[in-house]
């Protein structure tokens, strides 16, 4: 998808450190090694209690296309060191030019409701590749799932009311406008104003008029007829140019016009003043002039917290105009995903040897293994889903029979499941030794996907203020095997420090 936008290699969307740092694996001879890395993240986005994931689609377009092309060598070439000597040498970028990735990927389709810890990327293969992939994967995972999960929680406000995706005029640029109309649609918004989204990815797209237009008119009424005679089955009439009410009448009187040649008005659009008070008295205006089936849409820096208040204030709001604090993340402007080294193969022994990173805030710890996530659930009456808990465990040490598992963050909560328990392994084979092995669902299976997700979900952990924290735990081989690390590292690193 993003190799649609931009007609150049993608291969050195990267930092130089993990180039640097691929130089040195294979300066050392250590390239080869098989190694596993994580993408996970440690705290929900927006204080929430829950995060969509989104940009599969994405590393998929990207680790397809990776390749390093003879411009991406001839600049890798021109760099430098501090002393103004190149910094890689001709075998390296040999290397480089040559390169084809053989990595094992794992994931979670887009769409899946994830939770701290979790890894929601799983990367396996030759460590100098799974490097040189952790900027790209991160770049794409994150802002993409912080901007489908900000459009789920306007879903869970807005309800069964439609949302418009208004944000492109002030998105982060280009890829910015473009990979959030895409997410904002996964996550539970309805269409986009985005026109190129909607060629690209199939999104619907939809849209009124702007000030402008009545501006441009000598009168407000002029404009509204105007525009209901040019485009009579698409006529949602902006009315607060100069005064709302009386735009609401002008609106009416334009609407009656169309419904005299066999149309519809459609809608009318707020876009300043009090929304609930002006919807409250344009519905009743609408409703007396016979326009039950007129639509209200409202727009002006809305989130979800305004539309959660104007909803409590009685607001007769039918469309969600939101724009700004949408495709910015405006309240958070970013999600904390990081992609750790997980496990390493010794050549000589041929086993794993697992790797932690030691952090003091416990949060910060990272978790070892070549991990997977068994979601436990149960039906209810009417066959849904009704999600219970999360247990990450290592593949290769997965316990057998009854399972345990612990609370990361409190080794004396337990939880236990037989293995006859209904169970869903979240991460799915993407690659298989570089080739893709998936096929990403349309766009609008995925956000089907989010809501059917979103219903099994216990209401207190959709909750804003103060959500339930849903459980995730470490499967008990794991997490025994995460604290003798921690301990032995201690240990380690105390014996060197004295
Ligand atoms: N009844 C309401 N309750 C809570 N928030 C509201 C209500 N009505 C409007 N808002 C929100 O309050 C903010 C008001 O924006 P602002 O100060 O720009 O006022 P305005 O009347 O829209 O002026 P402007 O014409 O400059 O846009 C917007 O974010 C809007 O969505
Ligand atoms: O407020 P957002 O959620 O970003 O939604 C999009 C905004 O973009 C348009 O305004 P415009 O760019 O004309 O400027 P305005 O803010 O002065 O209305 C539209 O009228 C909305 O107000
Ligand atoms: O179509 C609209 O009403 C629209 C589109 C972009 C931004 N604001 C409003």
């Amino acid at each position: 998808m993003i190799n649609k936008l931009y007609d150049t290699s993608l291969s050195l969307l990267t930092d130089l450190y993990q180039v640097t740092m691929a130089y040195g694996y294979w300066k050392s001879g250590t390239a080869e090694k098989e190694a596993v890395f994580n993408l996970y993240f440690r705290k929900h986005p927006f204080g929430g209690g829950f995060t969509v994931a989104c940009g599969l689609a994405s590393v998929i377009g990207y680790l397809e296309e990776f390749s390093l092309s003879k411009k991406d060598i001839r600049y890798l070439r021109t760099l430098t060191g501090n002393d103004g000597q190149p910094l890689f040498d001709e075998g390296f970028l040999e290397y480089l030019a040559n390169l084809e990735l053989t990595c094992e990927v794992e994931a979670m389709p887009e769409g899946t409701v994830v939770f701290p810890n979790e890894p929601l990327v799983r990367v396996r293969g030759p460590i100098l590749q799974c490097q040189l992939l952790e900027t790209p994967l991160l770049n794409l995972i994150n802002f993409q799932t912080l901007i489908a999960t900000k459009a789920a929680r306007l879903r869970l406000v807005a309800e069964t009311d439609t949302i418009l995706e208004f944000g492109l005029r002030r998105a982060q640029g280009v890829d910015g406008g473009m990979t959030a109309s895409r997410a904002a649609y996964i996550g539970g918004c309805d269409a986009t104003s985005n026109v190129l989204a909607g060629k690209l990815y199939d999104i619907p797209v939809r849209g009124t008029h702007a000030h402008s237009w009545v501006m441009s008119f000598d009168n407000e009424l002029q404009a509204f007829e105007t525009y209901a005679g040019v485009l009579p089955n698409n006529v949602t009439l902006l009315v607060d140019t100069y005064d709302t009410l009386q735009g609401v009448r002008h609106a009416i009187e334009a609407g009656r016009q169309l419904v005299a040649r066999g149309h519809k008005l459609a809608g009318i659009r707020l876009d300043s003043g009090d929304l609930a008070y002006l919807s409250i008295e344009a519905r009743k205006l609408l409703d007396e002039a016979g326009f039950q089936d007129t639509a209200i849409v409202a727009s002006n820096d809305l989130d979800e917290t305004i539309i959660n208040s104007l909803k409590q204030q009685g607001a007769k709001i039918n469309v969600w105009g939101v724009g700004t604090k949408l495709v910015t993340a405006y309240d958070q402007p970013a999600l904390g995903g990081v992609y750790k080294l997980a496990a390493l193969r010794n050549e000589t022994t041929g086993q794993w040897e697992y790797k932690i990173k030691l952090s003091e805030q416990a949060i910060k710890t990272s978790t070892p293994g070549i991990q997977q996530v068994r979601r436990f659930y149960e039906l209810t009456a009417d066959g849904t889903p009704n999600f219970l808990a999360d247990m990450i465990f290592d593949e290769e040490r997965a316990a057998e029979g009854t399972v345990t598992m612990i609370d990361p963050l409190d080794f004396t909560k337990r939880r236990r499941f037989e293995p006859t328990h209904l169970s869903e392994d979240l991460l799915v084979p993407v690659f298989r030794a570089g080739k893709r092995v998936y096929e990403s669902p349309d766009i609008h299976t995925i956000r089907a996907r989010v809501q059917t997700q979103m219903k099994s979900l216990h209401s207190g952990v959709k909750r804003f203020v103060n959500p339930h924290t849903y459980p995730v735990g470490l499967e008990k081989n794991l997490h025994d095997l995460k604290t003798n690390l921690i301990l032995s590292l201690r240990e380690k690193e105390g014996v060197v420090g004295r």
